[in-house]
């Protein structure tokens, strides 16, 4: 059985984004320092990202996305980032999306699957990915349920260097307790990113 992987940025504060975070502005006001690191230096949603990532940060990418076999994340996600286009961004198997509204299945070829439900969200992505990877990749409330459940073997954070003070807390109303292995820390300019085996 693949591993379980839950990946995300945070501030230092953390929050995974700012405030009124919705389409069109995924990570919220001011959001968008959260993912300097993706592209290598600053970037806003009037001024589209072109960057490359420094190497440490490309490197952290690279071996996030090695060996995925698929991907899930909450609808709020999936809406936030306008769908990607309208196509799966993840070349290496289905984009699971857990929603209420699964009546809004796009097209299958567009690599998305709508399931109702965290748990038959894991089940079919687990049928999907065999022995590869599974990336829970967010949001906050979709990582919260699979820390709770006791699903997740590596729990990777990027703390970005910027304190928000408002937003989406990765942990808002979180009251497990859990213990963490450090398996790897790689630093940056744009971030500081932890990699955390969850013992179980
Ligand atoms: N379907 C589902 C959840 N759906 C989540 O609820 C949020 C609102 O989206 P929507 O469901 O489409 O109204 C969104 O974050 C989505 O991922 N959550 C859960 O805990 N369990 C579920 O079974």
């Amino acid at each position: 059985m693949g591993r379980v992987l839950a990946s995300i940025t945070t501030s230092v504060d953390g929050y995974v984004t700012g405030p009124d975070a919705g389409p069109d502005r995924g990570l919220g006001v001011g959001g968008e320092r959260l993912h300097y690191w993706v592209f290598g230096g600053p970037w806003t949603y009037e001024n589209e990202p072109t960057g490359a990532p420094d190497p440490v940060d490309k490197s952290y990418l690279d071996d996030a996305m090695a060996d995925l076999g698929a991907v899930i994340c909450g609808r709020n996600t999936y809406d936030s980032a306008g769908a990607w286009g309208g196509r799966n961004p993840w070349p290496d198997g289905p984009l699971y999306v857990v929603t209420h509204r699964v009546e809004d299945q796009p097209d299958p070829d567009s690599g998305f699957v709508f399931v109702d439900g965290f748990d038959a969200a894991l089940a079919r992505a687990r049928e999907s990915a065999g022995d590869r990877a599974i990336n829970v990749m967010g949001g906050a409330a979709t990582i919260r349920q699979a820390l709770a459940g006791g699903h997740v073997d590596e729990l990777g954070i990027s703390v970005a260097p910027l304190v928000l003070g408002g937003g989406t807390r990765l942990f808002e109303g979180f009251t497990g307790d859990l213990d963490l292995e450090r398996i790897d820390v790689r630093v940056s300019p744009w971030a500081t990113h932890l990699r955390y085996h969850v013992v179980r």
